[in-house]
């Protein structure tokens, strides 16, 4: 293994030396399976499944079970009865658009829950806790969204810490591409999970006080190179003209008609205005509060890891 340099609070594996920690794990996915948690354009194999996140797996179910007895510590130093009852661990995945967030929160969703001592494991994106389009417009945010400004942050923080506080049902909203709104009236429910995993683009952020990266038991960041995540965005851009901007109700369906290149125009402006400028200032310096990064190369596939070990 090697170190990233002296003292560092990091260390850096190569996939070959990370895949060792499997530690003969069996792979508990089919490709089927690994198929229909797949996100548009990503291309993860079973191989990489094996790979990168069984040891991901194996590192968070004994971190889970570590967190529990430090809870329980705690409790016993208040001279609180522990009866038995476990705080959700929770985990928060970054990274920016197009990065491939949803298909790794999806994956690990699917691993750890396989495990028999943490079978209900939950997942939930931050979408649902953007402010609902008309707020947005009120606020002047509507070319601004997904940067921190433009989520409920009080409301995904409430969330959070009412699922630590072990409430038998907490609910959020829910958001639409195809509205490019929050559904009024939709909800979330998540009910005493052992594992809550919270994904989106600015999980990781720190706040003025207490943030909801402050309760995060474990944290993951997605990374690529900036211009490989654009390609990325524009190949997915024009990928969503037959998919879900083909559908009438979307709110992109305008954009089903481009051709190829008034397509990647479009999306090029979107990525140069919107998700470069937030990926940069707002995304990016969060990488390093991370407990592991996936660092992608320009054909999606995870080559480096790289894990917090202080
Ligand atoms: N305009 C859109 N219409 C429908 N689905 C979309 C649109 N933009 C993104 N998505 C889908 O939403 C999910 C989240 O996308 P994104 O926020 O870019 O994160 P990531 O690619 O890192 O998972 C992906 O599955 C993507 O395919
Ligand atoms: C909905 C999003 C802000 C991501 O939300 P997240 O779940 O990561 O908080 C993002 O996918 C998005 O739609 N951004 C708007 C700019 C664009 O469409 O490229």
């Amino acid at each position: 293994m090697t170190r990233v340099r002296e003292l560092s609070p990091y260390v850096e594996l190569h996939r070959a030396q990370w895949r060792e920690l499997r530690d003969s794990l069996p792979l508990p996915l089919s490709e089927d399976e690994l198929v229909a948690l797949r996100g548009l354009g990503e291309p993860v194999d079973l191989a990489e499944v094996a790979d990168v996140y069984l040891p991901l797996s194996r590192l968070i179910s004994l971190q889970v079970a570590a967190r529990q007895r430090l809870h329980e510590t705690t409790t016993t130093f208040l001279g609180e009865e522990t009866n038995g009852t476990k705080v959700p661990f929770v985990i928060g995945i970054a990274g920016s658009v197009a990065v491939g967030k949803s298909t790794t929160a999806r994956i690990l969703r699917t691993l750890l829950a396989r495990w028999p001592d943490h079978p209900r494991v939950d997942l939930v994106t931050t979408d649902g806790f953007l402010h609902p389009k008309a707020e947005l417009v009120r606020r002047g945010l509507m070319h601004r969204k997904g940067f921190p400004e433009s989520y409920d942050r009080r409301a995904l923080l409430r969330f959070v810490t009412e699922v630590k506080s072990g409430a038998p049902e907490v609910t959020a909203p829910v958001y639409s591409h195809v509205a490019y709104d929050i559904l009024p009236g939709e909800r979330n429910v998540v009910r005493k999970p052992d594992i809550l995993i919270i994904e989106g683009l600015n999980v990781l952020q720190p706040g003025p006080s207490l943030a909801v990266s402050d309760l995060f038991d474990f944290s993951i960041y997605v990374d690529a190179h900036t211009d490989h995540i654009a390609r990325w965005y524009t190949d997915r851009f024009l990928a969503l003209r037959s998919t879900a901007f083909a559908n009438p109700d979307s709110h992109f369906h305008h954009f089903s008609e481009l051709s190829d290149e008034e397509a990647r125009t479009e999306a090029e402006h979107l990525w140069r205005t919107i998700n470069e400028p937030n990926l940069v200032e707002n995304i990016l310096p969060t990488r390093p509060r991370a407990t592991l990064v996936l660092r992608k190369d320009i054909d999606h596939s995870i080559n480096r890891v790289r894990l917090r070990k202080l």
